[in-house]
């Protein structure tokens, strides 16, 4: 069937999707921004587009010229889109390489045409050329990353080595009976290579732009749920992962620990060091107390100098030991501005969920009473809230304490 299939109306075919994709790639990258890659694609997509008119459009130049223009055109095209995985990857541009590999198939297909005739080694020679460019953009595309981004690139990968390994079995039938005479004869061959460029085209483009999507979708996403100065989780994003843990841990009656953390004084430090310092104090102080986290633990900033950690798992006591390392972690680990030390402390209060219960706002509202008593005792240590159901007139106590002792040494 693929035999009686007209040759030139399949490359007219193929030549408006190519347009098609091209012209949407183009439109793409236009409005990329900052999404690296979409314009390599766009591009090679072009280089790929005029070689495949040239060749299926013989006429247009001299045929034996038309060949060996088309084949290098078509190598610099899908290079390029090699070119532009790397660069959506963040690796490494080699733009010679391209270059040269488009440069090689133009030489061997001229001796192949123009020393030694032969229509065959042609064929084979540019189906392994243009596999081989295949397979390399399908090995770069198999990677690990976080979902969904993952099954654009490996849906991408996959439409990559499909077309490699078309193009190889294509050499290996042009050794055989399969192979055309010419290359504008109507043969099933020819046909069948026609038509799957053609369905790797629209593939091929749709992958790119899904992977360009789930990016941004995916970066989108994170800056929703991230403080923009510290990375660590914003309060609404928060509030939305611990109560999800805290669902989870109550099925399983398994303990909960939420620790409140407050910088202490840290007002002073904005006033003699600058505000710039301040801000670099506190992602210092971030990056100390994530070093004493699981990955499932959660770390969040509740207000300005105030952060709040979720530990899964962890009843008072363990919560309790790793409040204390982050608290000495901090104070042996000062921050430096210009060589001076900038020294820092904070004061904790921890409530687990077997005092509290897995209510998300009981537990803050337990850590922070906590966190005061931390403050009116002195600054820089860890407190335990009191049992459910302690006098709220000794919490009053403490906050007015807390404040009092603030205010004498400010
Ligand atoms: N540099 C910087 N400072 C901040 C940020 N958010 C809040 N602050 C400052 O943090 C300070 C908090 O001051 P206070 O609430 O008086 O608390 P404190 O000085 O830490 O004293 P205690 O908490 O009582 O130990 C204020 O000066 C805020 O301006 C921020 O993102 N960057």
């Amino acid at each position: 069937m693929l035999g009686q299939l007209d040759l030139s109306s399949l490359g007219a075919a193929l030549s408006l999707v190519t347009l098609s994709m091209t012209l949407l790639l183009a439109v793409a990258a236009w409005h990329s921004g900052v999404q690296t890659g979409l314009r390599h694609w766009a591009v090679g997509n072009f280089a790929l587009m005029l070689g495949l008119l040239l060749n299926v459009n013989q006429e247009l130049v001299h045929p034996s010229l038309s060949i060996v223009l088309a084949n290098g055109l078509m190598t610099l095209g899908i290079g390029v889109t090699w070119l532009g995985i790397r660069a959506f990857k963040g690796k490494s541009q080699p733009q010679t390489w391209p270059i040269i590999a488009a440069l090689l198939t133009m030489a061997l297909l001229w001796v192949f045409r123009f020393e030694i005739d032969s229509f065959t080694a042609r064929l084979g020679i540019s189906s392994m050329i243009l596999a081989s460019m295949s397979l390399l953009c399908a090995r770069e595309l198999f990677v690990t990353a976080e979902q969904p981004l993952r099954t654009a690139f490996w849906l991408t990968g996959s439409i990559a080595l499909l077309c490699g390994s078309g193009l190889i079995i294509r050499a290996l039938l042009s050794l055989t009976e399969f192979a055309p005479t010419t290359a504008i004869a109507d043969n099933a061959l020819q046909s069948a290579t026609l038509l799957g460029a053609m369905v790797a085209q629209i593939w091929l483009a749709s992958g790119f732009i899904l992977m360009t999507h789930y990016r941004t979708t995916m970066a989108l996403h994170r800056l929703s749920e991230r403080d923009s100065l510290t990375d660590t989780l914003n309060r609404r994003s928060l509030h939305a992962r611990a109560s999800e843990v805290l669902v989870k841990a109550q099925e399983l009656q398994a303990p909960v620990t939420l620790i409140m953390m407050d910088a202490d004084h840290f007002k002073r430090i904005n006033d003699e060091f600058g505000h710039q310092t301040g801000d670099a104090v506190l992602c210092h102080m971030v990056s100390r107390i994530r070093q004493h986290l699981r990955t499932d633990d959660l770390l969040g900033r509740f207000g300005g100098e105030e952060f709040v950690l979720i530990l899964p798992g962890l009843d008072t006591d363990s919560a309790s030991q790793v409040a204390e390392r982050i608290r000495v972690g901090l104070c042996n680990q000062p921050w430096h501005c210009e060589s001076t030390p900038v020294n820092l402390s904070l004061s904790l209060g921890v409530a687990c969920s077997v005092q509290q219960g897995y209510n998300f706002d009981a537990l803050l509202g337990a850590a922070d009473g906590a966190l005061y008593q931390a403050k009116a005792l002195g600054r820089n240590r860890v407190e335990l809230a009191a049992e459910q159901g302690a006098d709220p007139g000794d919490q009053m106590a403490l906050r007015l304490l807390s404040q009092f002792r603030h205010n004498l040494e400010v």
